[in-house]
């Protein structure tokens, strides 16, 4: 870019999640690629993890920066992600994060050359947006959740006040809800968010949500607004600001023989996925939070076992709840019965290449945003078990739009049972009944893994973006 003027310097700062991280990375190149200067700030443990392959020709334009965590009580050494603690833990993670306030100060305030225009900033950071405006930096805080999740959580009054305060209150359509919908949470899942007190880090997830939006110059939602036409106009409403969709980011899969002949685990799964029939293998994965019980990761193993389709189990090798130094365990001979039928990786695993992979019939998710993203990005239907955060909702809005089908659960304490499990596999991925639910998302990669549409609307949040910054507006 010639004129210096017509280059922004935008700061991307996300919550300590991978699921938050990876997607703020995205934006990140997708800025730099237009040729617009970026600082992304994180921790060193997570950019060892996601961002450490800046491709060359964004460098120049693509600045990594390290902010050491501050050590806090409670709070494992190494533990840097929401993936290295059990989410019960996750505010004492917010503690340390809450510490990033003062470098993250000293940053904005020294950095001249040139001077941020923009931050793009996560939930978490409730205390930001008041720092940054004083500071002369426009704020656009960026969801990663859906227009539907972000309604039901509700405008910042409401959130700010902490409305709802026990477990049943996000069981029924709150009162800024004009729409019919089945869009709220069971029971068992708004329980498990309320495991992790909010009073241990004093700062609830409600007051971080409401002040990160009240404190924002626009918000930017991740989102397919075709998807959800209706809860974009509500959200929108509910804000009274402006709110931009970024589109959803698709994955791009692009084959590079060189960096993937060092990838053994890919080189194993694709080895393994090339050998099955086209849509027969079910994908098993449920993100980097959500743990399961003992008892819940039996059922799931029976489940897939009884399903008798070929599978891809991604496991997080994961403490027994409350019990560090036990893992909880598959059931005895589990892998040796479904061996060849089953393969099951306990590491981190090239998510969005398997998807992509035509042998992959279904996914059976917990239903995080970015899995179903990635899943709707390549048609696949979702077989959907959520278990903490917006999953519930989200699952609650997939299955309004027919694109998936739930395990069935009691609504109370979540028990479900392995029959459970392979019947709505076998609906979903092999039955006539399920086609319907099959069509509807093989349709949806025309409208979630469409580049063009996608890439026109990060331009259009750029032309925002430079139209509306403090530092020209003054
Ligand atoms: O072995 C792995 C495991 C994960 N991933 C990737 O990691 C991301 C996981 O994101 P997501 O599916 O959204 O799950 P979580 O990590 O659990 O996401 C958190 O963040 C999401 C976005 O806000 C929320 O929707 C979820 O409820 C919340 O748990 C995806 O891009 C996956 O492709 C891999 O590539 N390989």
């Amino acid at each position: 870019m010639e004129n210096e003027k017509e280059r922004l310097h935008v700061v991307m700062f996300p919550w300590l999640a991978m699921g938050h991280i990876i997607p703020f990375f995205h934006l990140s190149k997708c800025l730099a690629q237009r040729g617009h200067r970026v600082t992304f700030i994180s921790t060193p443990r997570n950019i060892e993890r996601v961002v450490n392959k800046v491709p060359s020709d964004l460098a120049p334009l693509l600045h990594i920066l390290s902010f050491p965590l501050p050590k806090v009580e409670n709070l494992p050494n190494d533990a840097e992600s929401s993936m290295d603690i059990p989410y019960q833990k996750a505010q004492f993670l917010k503690i340390a994060f809450d510490l990033l306030e003062i470098p993250l100060t000293n940053f904005l305030e020294s950095s001249s050359n040139p001077k941020p225009d923009w931050i793009v900033y996560d939930y978490a950071s409730h205390w930001l947006p008041q720092i940054a405006g004083k500071l002369g930096v426009s704020r656009a805080f960026f969801s990663l959740f859906t227009a539907a999740t972000m309604s039901f959580y509700g405008p910042p009054w409401a959130l700010l006040n902490d409305e709802r305060s026990i477990p049943e209150d996000y069981t029924v359509i709150p009162k800024w809800i004009p729409l019919e919908t089945k869009v709220v949470y069971r029971l068992h899942e708004i329980k498990k968010n309320f495991e992790a007190p909010a009073d241990e880090s004093g700062t609830s997830d409600g007051v971080r949500f409401g002040a990160s939006i009240d404190g924002s110059d626009v918000i930017l939602f991740r989102n397919c607004v075709e998807f959800e036409p209706e809860w974009f106009s509500l959200v929108s409403e509910l804000y009274q600001k402006p709110v931009i969709s970024i589109g959803v980011l698709p994955p791009s899969v692009v084959e590079n023989e060189k960096f993937d002949s060092n990838d053994t685990t890919w080189l194993g799964i694709k080895n393994w996925l090339d050998k099955q029939n086209q849509d027969s293998v079910v994908y098993v994965a449920l993100g980097t939070e959500a743990t399961l019980n003992q008892e819940e990761l039996n059922e799931l193993a029976l489940g897939l076992e009884k399903c008798g389709l070929p599978f891809i189990w991604v496991l997080r090798d994961q403490p027994i709840h409350n019990q560090e130094d036990s893992r909880i365990q598959l059931p005895d001979g589990y892998e040796d019965r479904v061996k060849n039928r089953g393969v099951i990786y306990k590491e981190w695993v090239p998510q969005t290449k398997i998807l992509s992979h035509s042998s992959v019939g279904g996914f059976l998710t917990h239903c995080g945003w970015n899995s179903v993203i990635e899943a709707l990005c390549f048609g696949r239907v979702l077989i959907m078990f959520p278990v903490l955060n917006d999953q519930g909702l989200n699952t609650r809005l997939l299955q309004e739009k027919g694109v998936g089908v739930e395990i069935p659960r009691n609504e109370k304490d979540g028990f479900f049972t392995s029959d459970s499990v392979a019947e709505a596999v076998k609906f979903g991925v092999v039955s006539e009944e399920g086609e319907l639910l099959r069509a509807n998302a093989r349709q949806m990669s025309g409208l979630f893994g469409d580049r063009k549409r996608n890439e026109e609307l990060i331009d259009d949040c750029v032309g925002y973006l430079m139209e509306n910054r403090i530092s020209i507006s003054k």
